[in-house]
């Protein structure tokens, strides 16, 4: 008796331990929650421990890419925290990315049995096309600076959704989505897509809140990902006279003191409410509390006014040197 009100009363912590977030449903009757972990830069060598903890104190969702070049630890973790009873596979939501020299039709189903295997699992919960343009493959990818020297090729993302649909029918990827494109080109996958994507994994933080997008997105049931919430502070590419998104803006701070939050949580909170899902990076076990934790307040109207005004879409993550493409898609194009 002593010892079973013991394990749930250790079960009960590691998944109570605070307001856990809420589920949406996507466009295929697939639940996600609507928050997550971010795993670039996060170094081999830290982010086992990292995710393990996530997993602890809350995070379901854990957001990968085999460009980040550390899916196996990820996996060792996830293994590990299956293998000792804090969550069950089917609680985990686990995606990860396409990366761009595996656009071809025919590569893309062995791309995805390739991050299976470094993950150790039998299946994605998603699996995303990282940008619409696609890269000659030139050998070692550097993930810090992955479009250096970057050869792109003319494959179109149609023909890569084909493979990305294939992948789905095998039952690699219970749901399969974009990352990083634009209107326009979500609008032509829509329009020939049998399987039709569930997210748009894009850029939104104070600075480029989006609002364009993800209401074009919102009504075609395409759901957002919001990544580098917290405007990507470390990014390797980052020049003197960039702006840089700063956690000590005054404005910021007045409504986190008035909340009694972190004005790291006011932004992740701000990005919730515009009806997206976060995913922060952190490996910092604090941070990766901080960050999850904010469930238990709620932005006012006033305070989403002064949220918006940061709005000056200004873009962390720009990969200029694809600009050239026809299928880069932060140009000729509103949103
Ligand atoms: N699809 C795509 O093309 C892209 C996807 N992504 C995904 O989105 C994730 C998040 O974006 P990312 O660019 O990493 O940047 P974020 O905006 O999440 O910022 C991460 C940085 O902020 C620090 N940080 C985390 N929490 C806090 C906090 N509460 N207060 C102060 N600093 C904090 C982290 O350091 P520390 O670890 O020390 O806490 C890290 O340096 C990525 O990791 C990746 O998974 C990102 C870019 C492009
Ligand atoms: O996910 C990502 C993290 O940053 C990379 C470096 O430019 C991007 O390519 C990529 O989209």
């Amino acid at each position: 008796m002593y010892r079973r009100a013991k394990i749930y009363k250790i079960r009960h912590f590691s998944t109570c331990v605070r307001n856990m977030p809420p589920k949406i449903c996507l466009n295929n009757g697939v639940k996600c929650p609507q928050f997550g972990l971010g795993t670039w830069l996060s170094a081999p060598g830290e982010v086992q421990k990292a995710v393990k903890h996530a997993i602890d104190v809350g995070y379901r969702f854990i957001d990968c890419a085999w460009l980040y070049g550390n899916e196996k630890e990820i996996g060792t973790a996830i293994n590990e925290k299956i293998c000792d009873g804090t969550v069950k596979r089917e609680e985990l939501f686990i995606g990860t990315k396409l990366w761009n020299t595996f656009h071809e039709k025919d590569q893309v189903v062995p791309a995805c049995k390739d991050s299976l295997k470094n993950l150790n699992l039998e299946y994605l919960d998603l699996y995303l096309i990282h940008w619409p343009v696609a890269q000659k493959n030139l050998g070692k990818v550097d993930k810090n600076l992955p479009f250096k020297d970057a050869v792109y090729t003319d494959v179109d993302y149609i023909e890569t959704w084909e493979g990305m649909e294939q992948c789905s029918k095998l039952g690699l990827a219970k749901c399969i989505g974009v990352s990083n494109f634009n209107s326009k080109q979500l609008e032509k996958l829509l329009s020939c897509s049998k399987i039709k994507p569930v997210m748009n994994q894009v850029e939104v933080n104070p600075l480029l809140n989006q609002k364009p997008l993800i209401k074009f997105c919102k009504d075609r049931d395409v759901f957002v990902t919001a990544y580098s919430p917290l405007g990507s502070p470390k990014r390797p590419w980052a020049k003197p006279g960039d702006v840089i998104f700063s956690l000590e803006d005054p404005k910021l701070v007045k409504i986190a003191k008035k909340h009694g939050k972190t004005p790291g949580q006011v932004v992740l909170r701000y990005i919730f409410q515009l009806g997206t899902v976060p995913i922060p990076k952190s490996v910092n076990p604090k941070r990766l509390e901080e960050n999850i934790d904010i469930f238990d307040f709620e932005l006012c109207p006033e305070d989403l006014e002064v949220l918006d005004c940061f709005n000056c879409n200004e873009r962390a993550v720009h990969a200029e040197e694809l600009k050239d493409s026809k299928y880069y898609p932060f140009k000729g194009v509103e949103f």
